[in-house]
């Protein structure tokens, strides 16, 4: 592991017990991959690491249950020191006494060489639980989590809960929380998303990363997850309608009409059953503005002029302060 490489990167360490369910919230959110075709994962032998750039350069690294990360030829120290964020995945549907003992030690070591690490539980698998039992459960691992750090007496440390499944949107909705706290420009981009909103007649707006649909920002007001849902989908949708006239567009380029023009900028706009408009708008590094409008008694056509206006004023604001911003993957993701 080479950690000079990842010194300067917000690196998101992915730990806990084996069969919890890490690799495959790496390959369903970063990758895509069908939330059922994880049920043939092959158990995680060694570290990975994965490095995404949104708008800042992100690494994900997943450490296999198996491995002792204490043990003297391991450089625990080295990694935790360069870690923004420590994710520990539970089980809710195993017996996860054994796994709260174990993030314990960990969070005692972590918390020891890097106190300005974040740490996030993520409480797993709870499709499988009923609604009461999912509040029994988090409650339950909240409490016993506490107890164990008090033991340890680390009682002051602030550890983050979520309740998690690959098979809704509720883990791309935790990672989206747990990315944006490694964001430094966060609450300036909290602000001019506000400022967009106010402008704009726009009820909701999120900074999407296109490809793993985490949101990188989104204004003030609170998060809905049903509000979220939907423009995740837009984002989908929107970007496989735009995918078939990408063909068509390589077809011309063959044929030699297109001549120099640079890539046409992905927007798409659609009207809710619910008289609200859905606006998606390309951004830089591969993000995508995505805004609920509802135009009450403004005609829609003017509305959108107005916030098509808006939008390019904010995407300027971002290029300007993005600009001198390294953005190292090679992908270019
Ligand atoms: N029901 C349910 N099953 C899940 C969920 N996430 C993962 N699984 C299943 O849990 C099993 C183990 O997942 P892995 O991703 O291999 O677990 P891991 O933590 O990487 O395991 P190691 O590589 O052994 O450390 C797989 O069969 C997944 O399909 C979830 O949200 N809900």
């Amino acid at each position: 592991m080479n950690s000079e490489e990842n010194s300067d990167k917000a690196t998101i360490l992915l730990m806990g017990l084996r069969r919890g369910g890490k690799s495959s919230i790496c390959k369903v959110v970063f990758h895509n991959m069908q939330p059922l075709d994880t049920l043939y994962l092959e158990s995680t032998s060694n570290p990975t690491m994965e490095h995404f750039s949104t708008l800042i350069d992100l690494a994900v690294m997943e450490l296999p249950g198996q491995l002792n990360y204490f043990e003297p030829n391991y450089d625990s120290e080295r990694l935790f020191k360069s870690v923004g964020a420590l994710v520990y995945v539970i089980d809710s549907q195993d017996e996860y006494m054994n796994a709260l003992t174990n993030f314990a030690i960990i969070v005692e070591y972590a918390y020891k060489v890097n106190p300005d690490i974040n740490i996030e539980v993520l409480i797993h698998k709870v499709d499988g639980l009923s609604e009461d039992f999912k509040v029994d459960t988090q409650r339950d691992i909240m409490q016993r989590t506490g107890e164990e750090l008090l033991e340890l007496g680390l009682d002051g440390v602030q550890v983050s809960f979520y309740l998690t499944s690959i098979f809704d949107h509720s883990i791309y909705e935790a990672f989206s929380r747990i990315v944006q706290k490694l964001v430094p420009e966060l609450p300036f981009l909290e602000n001019m998303l506000d400022n967009l909103v106010q402008h704009s007649k726009i009820e909701k707006c999120f900074l999407f990363d296109i490809n793993s649909k985490i949101y990188v920002s989104t204004d003030s007001s609170p998060v809905d997850i049903v509000t979220y849902e939907t423009c995740a989908e837009f984002v989908d949708v929107t970007i496989d309608l735009h995918d078939l006239y990408k063909i068509q567009g390589k077809e011309d380029a063959l044929a030699g009409s297109t001549g120099n023009k640079p890539p046409p900028e992905v927007k798409g706009v659609s009207a809710l059953n619910n008289g609200v408009v859905i606006y998606l708008r390309q951004m830089i590094r591969g993000l995508a503005l995505v805004a609920l409008i509802r135009p009450d008694d403004t005609d829609v056509e003017s509305c959108l002029t107005v916030v098509d206006y808006n939008v390019d004023i904010f995407k300027k604001g971002l290029e300007q302060v993005w600009a001198h911003a390294r953005i190292t993957s090679p992908e270019g993701k």
